[in-house]
């Protein structure tokens, strides 16, 4: 058996406060037309095709609440949920340590919840083709600058070289584990891994899957999912 055809096991960070949105409720159980951020990822995940179990990660005091009450009915059973910690690096390392089984895992913010199934596909293909670490990227529309503590230019770094990067994040689990064992100071999980010297490839990222941090980006995501379903009702 090739070693690379082993489940893949989604980790969906959701214990955040959401703080930049500001929110009465963490983030993740923001709703978007009538469904939280929470449920459309996992289900983003699940009808993906190519993940077999999804471990949520909520905020301590809601993780005793059954996976039934957090995502539709077709996914319960495919879904666990644990407690998450103070910081992103804390709540991954909980989801890892419940993604037992797993041959590859997928790390992706319940915060990014318009992400296409599509973009799942790409990262587990690339896993499967031979990679251990994979990120979905997309070119940089402004230009960037490095500053000081006092805001002062210090650089503008060449564009073409820079990319933002999205989630799902895949990893071989056992390169995950190693890296966030001593999480660092990383905003992502590629990061980490990155800092062992291990290589991160990269697939095209996709627009749908920008993170919901601001209101702003709240008002853009209710707006496209209105859209979508105004152009079904006409259909
Ligand atoms: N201690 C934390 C912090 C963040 N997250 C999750 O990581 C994802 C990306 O984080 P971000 O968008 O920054 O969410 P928040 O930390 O909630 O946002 P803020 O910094 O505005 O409070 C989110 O799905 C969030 O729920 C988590 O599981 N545990
Ligand atoms: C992991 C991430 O979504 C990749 O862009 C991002 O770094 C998370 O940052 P946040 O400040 O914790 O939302």
């Amino acid at each position: 058996m090739n070693d690379r055809n082993g489940p893949v096991v989604g980790i969906v960070p959701a214990a955040g406060r959401g703080v930049r949105l500001g929110e009465q409720l963490p983030k993740a159980f923001v709703e978007l037309d009538g469904r939280t951020m929470l449920d459309r990822s996992v289900e983003a995940m699940l009808d993906s095709g190519v993940v077999d179990r999804v471990v949520v990660v909520a905020p301590p005091e809601l993780a005793s609440t059954p996976p039934a009450r957090l995502v539709g009915p077709s996914r319960v059973g495919r879904v666990v949920v644990v407690a998450g910690g103070a910081e992103r690096a804390d709540s991954v390392r909980a989801g890892l340590a419940a993604a037992t089984g797993a041959r590859f895992v997928l790390v992706h913010d319940a915060a990014r919840a318009l992400t296409p199934p599509g973009l799942f596909v790409r990262v587990v293909a690339a896993l499967r083709d031979g990679s251990d670490a994979v990120i979905p990227v997309l070119p940089v529309a402004d230009t960037i600058k490095s500053v000081d503590a006092d805001g002062t230019v210090t650089g503008t770094p060449d564009r073409a070289s820079l990319r933002a990067v999205q989630t799902p994040q895949g990893f071989d689990v056992d390169l995950l584990a190693r890296a966030n064992r001593d999480a660092a100071d990383a905003t992502d999980d590629a990061g980490l891994v990155e800092r062992l010297g291990e290589r991160v490839s990269t697939v095209a990222g996709d627009p749908l899957a920008f993170k919901i941090t601001t209101p702003l980006d709240l008002v853009l995501a209710r707006a496209l999912l209105a859209a979508v379903d105004r152009s079904e009702k006409e259909e």
